[in-house]
């Protein structure tokens, strides 16, 4: 874990581009610029390379995509692989809807990420093991959280980010769970997407170290998300979410190695 990665990333404020949802675009522009970093958003594939140049990562999210954006989606990844840009992708409901999964198994051949992001129900699909997700959500199932996450990350060589109660971070041999969080999160559309973009910002100061980053991401956002419930004490999601945008803002690394709890 490599708390140092906050006080670099709000020395330097890395752009991130950002394919995103309508859904949650301004949770996740503002997710970014909160914690330190400089959002940028594109929907026109005729200025991908310019963006792609300008940016220092690459965030992907699949939550309502066009078959237009598909090749939006696809261009922006290869130019970030040619510019050597860290790619996260956040696969969207890939195990609710078959379309869905096999346009991002066919993205992830087209190139290569460098973090996936999902819930248990999104990565045990891009690991083809049973599970029920629902919609957007994890939904129910049986399967070793664990042995998931690193099965999709081996599949995919990458670094994989099962996101939930626990978060468990693969590289597909090392597993890092970082155990901070709320359930709060669960009640604000768009927890997933801003944590999945924020990884973007880590990466883009990571020097390469993916898996650092994708860690150290969870523990900072999972642990500002706690501090604003503690703070709160009462089930409360529009004051957490907006409370949870003024913590990321403020969140220091002393305030989590306080509470910091993982394995
Ligand atoms: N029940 C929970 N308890 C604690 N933290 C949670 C809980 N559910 C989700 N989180 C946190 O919410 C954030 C978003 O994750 P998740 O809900 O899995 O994504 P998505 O919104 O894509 O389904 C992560 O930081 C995760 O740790
Ligand atoms: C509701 C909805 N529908 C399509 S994308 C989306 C937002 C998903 O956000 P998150 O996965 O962060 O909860
Ligand atoms: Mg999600």
């Amino acid at each position: 874990m490599k708390l140092s990665l906050l006080t670099k990333l709000r020395q330097q404020n890395p752009i991130v581009l950002n394919i995103s949802n309508f859904v949650t675009v301004q949770d996740v522009a503002n997710g970014i610029n909160a914690i330190g970093g400089s959002p940028i958003m594109s929907e026109e594939i005729a200025e991908t390379e310019a963006m792609v140049q300008m940016s220092r990562a690459v965030a992907l999210n699949l939550g309502a995509f066009t078959e237009a954006q598909v090749a939006h989606i696809r261009k922006m990844g290869r130019l970030a692989n040619e510019y050597g840009k860290p790619v996260i992708l956040d696969p969207v409901a890939v195990g609710a809807v078959k379309y869905r999964l096999e346009v991002a198994q066919r993205l992830l051949t087209d190139f290569q990420v460098s973090v996936i992001r999902g819930n248990a129900g999104e990565i045990a699909a891009l690991a083809e093991v049973d599970w029920a997700a629902k919609g957007i959500d994890a939904g129910e199932g049986s399967g070793d959280l664990v042995e998931i996450a690193k099965a999709a990350a081996s599949r995919y060589h990458c670094v994989v980010i099962l996101s939930g109660p626990t978060d468990v971070i693969s590289d597909g041999k090392n597993v890092v769970k970082v155990e901070n969080g709320t359930p709060l999160f669960q009640l604000h559309v768009g927890s997933g997407d801003m944590l999945s973009s924020i990884v973007g910002v880590f990466d883009a100061v990571a020097d390469g170290d993916d898996f650092e980053a994708a860690q150290t991401a969870c523990l900072v956002f999972a642990a500002s998300g706690q501090l604003v419930a503690e703070e709160l004490g009462a089930e409360l999601p529009g004051t957490f979410s907006m409370k949870l945008m003024d913590k990321l803002h403020l969140v220091t690394e002393a305030d989590i190695e306080k509470i910091a709890k993982f394995k």
